[in-house]
C-alpha cells in the first residue's frame, strides 16, 4: 500500500540525473538540502548526498528501488534527439513514460515533474512569444519531439488530485550552459569543419537560449508549487530565459568567444532548406546500404532559420519565475568552460 503523507518532501528521485541537465538539478538540489536518487541507464560522476541507481527506466522492478521513500520524481531522462532511432524513442519516451507513472503510483510517490519542451507545439514555421495554449504540432518536426508530445500529455493526464499525485510539466527551449553535449559541441564541430560560414536567412529570426541553470531554477520552483490547491497541476509551463536572441547573433558570440568567426554571407532560407530536404530524402533512400548523418538536416534549418521563442507569463505568475542568470552573463559562463574547444586547443 502506498504510503503517502509519511515522507520527508526533500527526498526526490532524478530520472536521467547522470545527464546535462539532470547533473546540475541534482547538484542544485542537494545544495538546497535535499536527499536525491539518481536513476539513470550510466553512471556519470559521484556526489555526496545522492544515491545512484543503474537501470533502464522501462524495467518497473529496477524503478521502484529508486523510489522507494521518495515523495517528488522528476523526470528528465530521454534517448538524444541525434540519435535518430524511432524504436528507441518510442520505447523510452513513451512505454518508459508510462512505466515511470506506474511505478510513482506503487511507490507512493506524490508528485511528478517531467522535463517536456517547448518544441511540442512547433511545426518548422515562426513563433513569436508563443504561449502554452498553443496546440500541439500536428506535424512535429521529428520522431523524438512527437514521443515528447505523448509524453507531456501521458504526464497531464496522470494528475490525480483524489489520488494525491499531482504532476506538471516543464517546456525549456535551447538548453545550453557548462557540460552541454550538445549546442556547443555541434556548433564547433561545424566550424571546425568549415562549415559556420553561412547566415540562413537574413539573420533577424528570434529564438530561446535558455541557461540550465534557469531551467533547473525553473523545475524545483514547479516542484515546491505544486500542490493540491494550486493551479500548477496537469499543467505545462515554458521556461526560458525570458530573453530572445537572434540566432545568428547567439551562434556568433559562442563562436567568437572561442576563437572562431561568425558566419557572414547569407543563402536565402527556402534554398537551404530544400537542399536539407533532398539530402534528407536520399540518405532515407541509401539507408539500407549506407547510413549517412547529414549535418543540414530540414529540422535544424529550420531551428536556425525560424522565430521560435515562447512567453513565461504563465510560470511568472503562478510559481513566481525569473530567470536568474542573464543571457550575457550565461553565454561568458558558458564560453568559459569550455577550455578544450577553443579555436587551437
Ligand atoms: N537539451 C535541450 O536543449 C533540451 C532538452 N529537453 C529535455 O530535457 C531532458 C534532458 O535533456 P539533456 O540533459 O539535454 O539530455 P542528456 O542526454 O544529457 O540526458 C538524458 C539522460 O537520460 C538518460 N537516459 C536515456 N535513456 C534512459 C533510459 N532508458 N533509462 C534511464 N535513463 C535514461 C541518459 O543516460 C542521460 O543521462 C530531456 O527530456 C530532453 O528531452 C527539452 C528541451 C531542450
Ligand atoms: C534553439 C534550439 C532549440 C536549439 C537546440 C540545439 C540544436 C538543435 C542546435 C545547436 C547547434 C545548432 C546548429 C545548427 C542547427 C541547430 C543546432 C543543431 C546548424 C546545423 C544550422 C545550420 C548551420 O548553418 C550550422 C548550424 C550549426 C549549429
Amino acid at each position: 500500500i502506498p504510503k503517502r503523507g509519511i515522507k520527508s518532501s526533500k527526498r526526490c528521485a532524478v530520472i536521467g540525473g547522470s545527464g546535462f541537465l539532470g547533473r546540475h538539478l541534482v547538484e542544485r538540489l542537494v545544495d538546497r538540502g535535499y536527499t536525491v536518487n539518481v536513476f539513470d541507464i550510466r553512471q556519470a560522476y559521484e556526489l555526496p548526498g545522492v544515491t545512484f541507481h543503474q537501470g533502464d527506466l522501462c524495467d518497473r522492478q529496477a524503478l521502484l528501488l529508486a523510489l522507494k521513500e521518495v515523495s517528488v520524481v522528476f523526470h528528465c531522462a530521454s534517448p538524444a534527439p541525434a540519435s535518430d532511432d524511432r524504436a528507441l524513442f518510442q520505447r523510452v519516451n513513451i512505454d518508459g513514460t508510462r512505466t515511470v507513472i506506474q511505478a510513482c503510483h506503487e511507490a507512493g510517490v506524490q508528485k511528478l515533474i517531467l522535463t517536456s519542451s517547448a518544441s511540442v507545439v512547433f511545426e518548422g514555421t515562426d513563433i513569436k512569444n508563443g504561449r502554452e495554449d498553443l496546440p500541439y504540432a500536428k506535424k512535429p518536426i521529428d520522431y523524438y519531439t512527437e514521443t515528447k508530445i505523448v509524453q507531456e500529455k501521458l504526464v497531464l493526464e496522470a494528475c490525480s488530485k483524489e489520488k494525491g499525485f499531482l504532476t506538471v510539466a516543464i517546456r525549456p527551449h535551447g538548453i545550453f550552459g557548462p557540460r552541454d553535449p550538445q549546442l556547443v559541441p555541434i556548433l564547433i564541430d561545424t566550424a571546425r569543419r568549415g562549415k559556420m560560414k553561412f547566415i540562413i536567412g537574413d539573420g533577424s529570426n528570434l529564438v530561446d537560449f535558455t541557461y540550465v541553470e534557469n531551467v533547473v531554477h525553473g523545475h524545483i520552483l514547479a516542484a515546491e508549487h505544486l500542490k493540491a490547491d494550486s493551479p500548477l497541476c496537469g499543467q505545462a509551463y515554458h521556461i526560458t530565459n525570458d530573453e530572445p536572441v537572434r540566432f545568428w547573433d547567439f551562434m556568433s558570440q559562442i563562436l567568437e568567444g572561442l576563437g572562431y568567426s561568425a558566419p557572414r554571407y547569407h543563402l536565402p532560407y527556402t534554398l537551404v532548406y530544400g537542399i536539407a530536404l533532398l539530402l534528407w530524402l536520399m540518405a532515407l533512400v541509401l539507408r539500407p546500404l549506407i547510413r549517412i548523418k547529414p549535418t543540414f538536416t530540414p529540422m535544424r534549418v529550420a531551428l536556425a532559420g525560424t522565430h521560435h521563442y515562447y512567453s513565461c507569463a504563465r510560470a511568472k505568475k503562478d510559481m513566481g519565475y525569473q530567470p536568474l542568470v542573464p543571457l550575457r552573463e550565461a553565454i561568458v559562463r558558458t564560453v568559459e568552460s569550455y577550455p578544450h574547444l577553443r579555436k587551437g586547443a
